[in-house]
């Protein structure tokens, strides 16, 4: 008997409209079950990051409803350390050293020096970075950035963790050890992540469920379990068929291509 899912975000007939008369999203369900893996792909401008908004609590749906742990966001985000964002940009301050940008969120949470430090050094081990501890933003390559930044994430234990397209400005070899050392993070924490990407194969590297989104206004165009085991092989061939599904997906729901 498989244990009982816990819904973790649910969208319910979401639609945003900004001031601008843009529609961003139209109709968008969703629900997200506690340990989930969930990549949002879609081409650019269908609302993924209009969506990772609004349930981190930083924009409100014009019609419908976003629930995150069966609250509203906003009121999720300011009495909990629930929800971590991570951005492409690693937001990191320059003034500050690793550590102590790694400390911050729990610094604002008022939690005491010695067990900031401690939780500190655990997350920067997992990201591999416990050497650079006294380490400014600048002497950091782009992927230890992303790393610090990802650590920083982690520090307040986070039950969901949203990722807005953290590896697209890495390297590709960046991108794949990052890749891997997010999904042993996501084993070790059980937490739930949301990814957004617009690449297919970090989309079926990385999740155990794609929301393929439409060209704007962003709705779901389909919903893939990728049922394979991990770590996943790129050059396996059943790797292959998801990334191939997956394109199709999204070409139909550009219109460009019927499915065949
Ligand atoms: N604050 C805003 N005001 C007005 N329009 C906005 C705002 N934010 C986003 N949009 C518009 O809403 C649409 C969806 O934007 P969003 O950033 O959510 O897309 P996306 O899928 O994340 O794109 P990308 O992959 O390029 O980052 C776009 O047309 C964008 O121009």
């Amino acid at each position: 008997m498989g244990a009982i899912q816990k819904e973790v975000v649910s969208f319910k007939g979401v639609d945003k409209i900004y001031n601008t008369g843009t529609v961003a999203l139209s109709q968008l369900d969703l629900s997200i079950q506690e340990g989930e893996f969930i990549s949002f792909l879609g081409p650019s401008g269908c609302g993924k990051s209009t969506a990772l908004r609004m349930v981190a609590g930083l924009s409100e749906a014009t019609k419908g409803k976003v629930e995150v742990f069966g609250q509203n966001p906003k009121d999720l985000i300011r009495n909990s350390n629930d929800i971590a964002y991570v951005f492409q940009d690693s937001n990191l301050l320059p003034w500050r050293t690793v550590l102590d940008n790694v400390v911050l969120p729990l610094e604002l949470r008022g939690s005491n020096k010695n067990t900031r430090k401690e939780i500190a050094m655990r997350v920067l081990e997992m990201v591999g970075l416990k050497d650079y501890l006294k380490s400014y933003p600048r002497q950091l390559s782009g992927g230890m950035k992303m790393r610090v930044s990802i650590a920083r994430a982690l520090a307040a234990k986070p039950k969901l963790l949203l990722m807005d397209e953290p590896f697209a400005a890495l390297d590709e070899m960046t991108r794949q050890s990052l890749q891997m050392d997010l999904l042993d993070i996501w084993k070790k924490e059980h937490t739930t992540i949301l990814f957004v990407t617009h690449n297919v194969y970090e989309a079926v590297y990385l999740s155990s469920k794609i929301a393929v989104m439409s060209a704007r206004p962003g709705r779901l165009a389909s919903l893939i379990d990728v049922d394979l085991s991990y770590p996943r092989d790129r050059v396996n061939s059943a790797f292959t068929e998801y990334v191939d599904l997956a394109s199709r997906s999204l070409e139909h729901s550009l219109n460009r291509k019927e499915l065949v």
